[in-house]
């Protein structure tokens, strides 16, 4: 898959900080059962890299590491089966290993500087963080008019409520949003609110 591919695959990237292992299988029967199969699951954790190994159980998710932020945690990241990487930023010392093994890579990227180093390594699908504070979708309109080639995802600060105006935007071809799976939420719940998410797209 490509990261176009990946991006196109539900509306919103749900963005997992797992603390339990043992919780992230269910985790994620209960946000593909809602309908959202693309899985980030953030290495902020120690159980991130265990979680990533569950997750990948689940029939139909498509599980990826977030918050990669060096090249020895992209290699922890593919050591426990990522199948994509999302960073919060863009290094070359980052990028090039990446780049070369050709897993599918979300950079992010906060001004037209970023953007035009990701251009220079061949990308053109960008995180866009952090998206609400960084200026929200009016920054994000003015620095795509320039980069009309780029794609993106805008991530940070989006909820329910604002994600559809986000993706009424067309090169916006998913958000990312940690709202999916409130703490202390029942599977019950993340699955309704993966459910909500997922019929987001118009
Ligand atoms: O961990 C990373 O790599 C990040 O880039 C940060 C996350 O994407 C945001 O923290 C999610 O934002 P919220 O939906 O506002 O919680």
């Amino acid at each position: 898959m490509s990261i176009e591919q990946i991006m196109r695959t539900s509306a919103v990237i749900p963005v997992l900080v797992i603390d339990d292992a043992a919780t992230a299988r269910p985790l994620a029967e209960a946000l593909v059962a809602g309908g959202l199969k693309v899985l980030e699951v953030t290495l902020r954790t120690p159980a991130a890299l265990d979680a990533i190994r569950e997750m990948k159980k689940v029939p139909g998710a498509i599980v990826g590491a977030g918050t990669v932020v060096n090249p020895e945690q992209f290699a922890a990241a593919m050591d426990a089966g990522a199948e994509f990487i999302v960073s919060p930023g863009l290094t070359e010392r980052l990028a090039q290993p990446i780049i070369a093994s050709g897993v599918p890579f979300l950079p992010g990227i906060a001004n037209a500087a970023d953007i035009m180093l990701g251009l220079d390594l061949g990308l053109a699908h960008f995180k866009f963080f952090p998206a609400e504070a960084n200026g929200g979708l009016k920054a994000l309109k003015a620095l795509a008019a320039p980069f009309y080639q780029c794609r993106f995802c805008p991530t940070g600060g989006i909820t329910e409520a604002s994600a559809p105006e986000w993706l009424g935007f067309v090169p916006v071809l998913c958000v990312g949003g940690s709202w999916v799976t409130p703490k202390g939420a029942s599977m019950a719940e993340v699955e309704a609110l993966a459910r909500a998410a997922s019929e987001l797209r118009a």
